[in-house]
């Protein structure tokens, strides 16, 4: 009997649905390095050069789509997804290895790493190694009791800015009006971010792709949502 070629295809997002909301101030199980100089880089990026390092960080990179789109529009540049739902990020990391199978040389730069974005940063990343972090259409947790949940509070912050290099950037995009004023308010507040002007946040070239290249993002494209941008830089 001729056997057929094994082929290999884009993994099916049906088959690694999860529950939407996961507690991120609950102690989850995690393996996490004790410092970032025990990380072997070289497991999430096979070609990582001496001189290279992770540059970009999509934080609840959820299933991935905007990952895919910096890794296409950085080639040169490391970037990393940080998702905490297992499934979810067990999907990412199955979708990197299946477009590095079907695109030989390519996608190397991008990877997918399952931890907590809100407990474990400093763990994994330098002080001022980030280039630019990205917050797209975070968990809005509407409710006032679950505020404390938000990705972005007065607290990280300043843990954000510690991993953020001077002149580093942090885009956030939501189609949650309240979440949107909620973080301009709060990076405002904070001494070490100053918001982009108008023109430079619709100039940077990144801003296009913030609309629609992650799951959420075409989904809000989809049911004709809203959608607040705000760009800040680490001063
Ligand atoms: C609404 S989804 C948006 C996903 C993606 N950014 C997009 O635009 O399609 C928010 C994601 O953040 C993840 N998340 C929430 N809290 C997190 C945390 N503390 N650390 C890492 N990921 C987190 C969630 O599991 C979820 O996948």
């Amino acid at each position: 009997m001729v056997q057929e070629p094994c082929s290999i295809s884009l993994p099916q997002k049906r088959y690694y649905r999860q529950r939407a909301h996961s507690n991120p101030i609950a102690d989850h199980c995690f393996d996490y390095p004790a410092h970032p100089d025990n990380v072997n880089w070289q497991e999430f990026y096979p070609n990582i050069t001496p001189d290279q390092h992770v540059e970009f960080a999509d934080i609840g990179c959820g299933y991935g789509g905007f990952l895919v789109t910096l890794g296409e529009m950085f080639p040169d540049r490391l970037a990393i997804g940080l998702e905490i739902r297992v499934k979810v990020s067990d999907y990412v990391m199955d979708r990197i290895k299946a477009l590095r199978t079907l695109h030989q040389g390519k996608y190397n730069n991008i990877a997918c790493l399952r931890t907590n974005a809100m407990k474990y940063l400093p763990n994994y990343f330098r002080k001022a190694q980030l280039d630019k972090m990205f917050f797209l259409y975070p968990d809005p947790h509407f409710k006032r009791a679950k505020h404390k949940w938000r990705i972005i509070n007065q607290a990280l912050l300043s843990e954000y800015a510690y991993v953020l290099r001077k002149g580093g950037l942090v885009y956030t995009m939501t189609d949650v009006e309240d979440l949107h004023n909620w973080i301009v308010q709060h990076m405002e507040k904070h001494p070490l971010y100053e918001r982009l002007t108008d023109e430079e946040e619709k100039t940077d070239p990144i801003t296009p792709k913030l609309y629609h290249s992650s799951e959420e993002g075409t989904k809000v494209v989809r049911n004709k949502g809203d959608h607040f941008l705000a760009i800040f830089r680490r001063i």
